[in-house]
């Protein structure tokens, strides 16, 4: 019986059923050899370094902006030129680099190759194929380790010697993984490239009946091989299952098989495999029509916005590149995007007109948290006594926590560009350098945990309330982010609580302008760089993915929807939900007092439309409509004036927008229902960004790394749904800035804030002012139980194992309840 592998092995054994067909290149059945160094002529030495040369050499700069540091290590010094190669069909590709993974150089690979975990887990010698100006160069690289991720398509998360930052293993993003030996054998095992081309002998007679075409697995357990006759029967093809019995002989020095056919096997195979040859050809036929008929769609629709130069790497590169590049192209909206570039250049052009119709204000009074004031009541161990508004909100929160009305949303779809080189592509698992190495995920997860059983202590429930964690994320962190909460175990929480959801994804475009287009950018000639669009895709996703149905399903009434970059988020915050529902708003907003006016922080404010009032004389006439919404001033987007604008107080000056968003809010269910609406759809915006990408030089792919911003990403804004309310149902709460935000934006560089260093030593100073929550909390009263848990919540450190102090996480008590 056999055992075949598509230019791998095929096992003769037993009977029908014990065969199996595998592949290592599914769709080539290259021939293999164990290549060896020799293989390689010594001129490759010689040739490493002209190579490099001659890439500088032809590097071209691009006329619109100013020079740019061009990559200068796309050809590693241990490539080689595909002509040095001498046995070129020795390699087998098995796997395809789509991405890479985390900040460890991990990268992302989809398999072709039956044999995954050999190739892709076991140690030892690789080689990787790309394309440096247009020419296939290989290297051997080394294998450290390798691990399974889920996911629809099989795929491998591996480690390459040598490769251990996101930066030097991006330059392998779009290679073909290939291996240069094959797997041991065993005596009854073949490879089919070995197979292929055998002739095909009657035991019996010694006669030829016709040659091995291909081995075919059906599905069962039996290979089948494919013979084309040449004897009488000249040009039909035969199955003849590939076991013991039939096929006794395999003979690879002399490259033929003998077979022992029973009676009729050849004359039933030729009529009724015709039949369903044919069947299976027209399906062929009508899947590649199809395939052609959308793939023509796209060309029209690519040539009808100007951005036909994305095919190009349909004319060189490896098949699976190229098939990566079209099931990428046959994926994007292009559509949606053109809409959003359209949204984008009026918008720039016109601002300035824009601007002077609306007229926008500070928003007017809005309260303020008073923290102290909870703790004070816990402290005299009066839970119950009515305290001031902060303690009433707060009760009220962990009600509504308690009676799972509520749900959290952390928006970590971002890729993190400011963060430089050294920045993680999943932000959340940033090592902030505290004890413990905890992450930003890490320190948000307890939150939730510690709140969860906050509300159960002090509502007096007897099962654990399981706040549903939503963590939206995006083609650049989706996989990794969910990788890094399994291997954390999801801290503790229970894993169906936490929920994935994919924000989409536009193309990026350059900045200038070419043939009056912004031309759409390559990551590499294969892949379309994409980039999130916003935090504002929230909406869309929550209702396009039906996450608003199956919260609405579990009874959530309210949201909270927080950037996964704050240090000091107070996750489920009872506060803010116990202040907005007795707001009855459909939106609540925290803000923080802006530091200066140059900080980096949108500002809320109010928008009047000056067009609207009859007869206004513009801003500053003092006349205005009441139809005024909400909105935000975004750092990029505010005009110089009002960013200064100043207001005499009691207390001397201040800024006059001094309400900054932190990107902390609440939304109603009823709210996101509606802006999953059509008609509520977010404008996009220009965000200018530095965009790593490739571009055709002739016939050459050159790579740019620029140094400045020069490219745009599409992106929506979430504040940019507070218009879209009434602002009676706009309620904002400040809180204070050193007890809630403390947000990782930037690389650490001497002066610059909103760093790991800034973020860490603002939570250090918060945790310094409360008491460690000890696992010893566990022997003091439930009433002191509660406000050690309290303060940990709100910033205190926590000694030890969270677990070890609020006991087993919400499944296992679920379970045992
Ligand atoms: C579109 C958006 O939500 N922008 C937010 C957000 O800015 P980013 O620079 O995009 O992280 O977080 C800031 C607070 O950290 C907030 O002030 C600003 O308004």
């Amino acid at each position: 019986m056999a055992m075949a592998y598509r230019s791998t092995c095929v096992r003769v054994h037993g009977l029908l059923s014990q065969g199996f067909v595998s592949t290592d290149a599914r769709f080539k059945g290259n021939g293999l050899g164990v290549l060896k160094s020799a293989a390689f002529s010594p001129s490759s030495a010689l040739f490493r370094p002209l190579l490099c040369r001659l890439q500088l050499e032809k590097f071209v700069f691009p006329r619109t902006f100013p020079p740019l540091n061009l990559r200068k290590t796309t050809c590693s010094a241990g490539a080689i030129l595909e002509s040095e190669v001498k046995d070129i069909g020795s390699f087998v590709e098995v796997g395809y680099i789509a991405d890479t993974h985390g900040v460890h150089g991990e990268l992302h690979v989809y398999s072709l190759t039956d044999f995954p975990q050999e190739r892709f887990e076991k140690p030892g010698k690789r080689w990787v194929r790309s394309k440096i100006m247009g020419k296939p160069v290989y290297e051997e690289v080394e294998l450290l380790k390798g691990r399974e991720v889920g996911g629809k398509r099989p795929s491998w998360l591996i480690t390459l010697q040598g490769f251990n930052s996101v930066e030097k293993a991006s330059d392998l993003v779009g290679s073909t993984l290939l291996v240069s030996e094959r797997p041991t054998l065993n005596d009854d095992e073949y490879y089919i490239p070995d197979l292929v081309g055998m002739s095909v002998i009657l035991k019996e007679t010694g006669e030829e009946i016709g040659i091995i075409l291909d081995v075919y697995n059906t599905g069962g357990d039996t290979d089948l091989l494919q013979v084309k006759r040449t004897d009488g029967a000249s040009g039909q093809k035969v199955w003849i299952p590939f076991v013991a019995e039939i096929v006794p002989v395999v003979d690879k020095e002399r490259r033929r098989v003998e077979i022992d056919p029973p009676a009729g096997l050849l004359e039933l195979n030729s009529s009724s495999e015709t039949k369903d040859e044919k069947a299976r050809r027209r399906k062929d036929v009508k899947e590649k029509r199809k395939l052609r008929e959308r793939f023509s769609g796209l060309k029209k629709k690519l040539m009808a916005i100007g951005q036909m130069h994305i095919l190009e790497g349909l004319s060189s590169g490896t098949e699976s590149q190229q098939q990566e590049l079209v099931s990428q192209l046959l994926s994007i909206d292009f559509g949606s995007f053109h809409q959003a570039v359209q949204d984008v250049l009026p918008q720039s052009e016109s601002s300035g007109r824009e601007r002077n119709k609306i007229l926008s204000k500070p928003p007017p009074y809005f309260p303020c948290a008073n923290w102290r004031e909870i703790d004070a009541c816990l402290e005299q161990e009066e839970i119950t006594r009515s305290g001031g508004n902060t303690f009433r909100w707060w009760k009220e929160g962990l009600q509504l926590i308690a009676d799972g009305r509520v749900a959290v949303v952390v928006l970590a779809g971002g890729q993190s560009t400011r963060l430089g080189e050294k920045g993680s592509s999943v932000k959340g698992a940033i090592d902030l350098g505290l004890a413990g190495g905890k992450s930003l995920f890490q320190l948000q997860a307890e939150r939730l945990l510690i709140i969860q059983e906050l509300s159960r202590m002090v509502m007096h429930v007897t099962t654990k309330p399981r706040i549903p964690w939503i963590v939206m994320t995006s083609d650049a962190t989706d996989m990794s982010t969910r990788a890094y909460f399994e291997d954390n175990k999801f801290w503790g929480l229970d894993k169906s609580q936490v929920w994935f959801l994919k924000q989409a994804s536009l193309p990026c475009s350059s900045m200038e302008l070419t043939e009056g287009q912004h031309r759409i950018l390559l990551e590499t000639p294969w892949k379309v760089a994409q980039g999130p669009n916003g935090n504002g895709g929230l909406f869309n996703a929550l209702s396009a993915q039906g996450t608003n149905d199956r919260l609405a399903d579990l009874g959530v009434d309210y949201v909270q929807v927080y950037a996964v970059d704050n240090t000091l988020v107070r996750v489920a915050d009872p506060v803010f939900f116990g202040y907005t529902k007795e707001r009855g708003a459909d939106i609540g907003v925290k803000v923080v007092t802006r530091t200066s006016a140059e900080e980096a922080v949108g500002v809320v404010c109010m928008n009047y439309e000056m067009a609207e009032i009859q007869g206004a004389k513009g801003p500053g006439s003092g006349e205005y409509s009441d139809n005024a919404r909400y909105g935000v001033l975004e750092y990029s987007n505010i005009t110089e004036s009002l960013k200064h604008a100043t207001e005499e107080t009691e207390q001397g000056r201040r800024l006059e927008f001094r309400a900054a968003h932190i990107c902390v809010n609440i939304f109603s269910l009823s709210f996101l229902r509606k802006l999953g609406e059509p008609e509520f759809e977010l404008e996009y915006h220009p965000a200018v960004k530095h965009i790593k990408h490739v571009t055709r030089q002739g016939d050459e792919w050159v790579a740019v790394i620029p140094d400045r911003p020069n490219g745009i990403k599409l992106e929506r804004f979430i504040f940019d749904a507070f218009k879209y309310s009434d602002p009676s149902k706009v309620a904002l709460l400040e809180v204070v800035r050193e007890e809630e935000f403390a947000p990782v934006k930037n690389a650490p560089a001497p002066g610059v804030l909103d760093t790991v260093d800034t973020a860490r030593r603002l939570m250090n100073s918060l945790s310094k002012r409360f008491p460690p929550l000890r696992p010893s909390t566990a022997d003091i009263p439930p009433t002191q139980v509660v406000r050690s848990l309290n303060l940990a919540y709100m910033g205190g450190h926590i000694e030890g194992n969270l677990r070890d102090i609020i006991g087993p996480g919400a499944q296992q008590e679920s379970e045992e309840t």
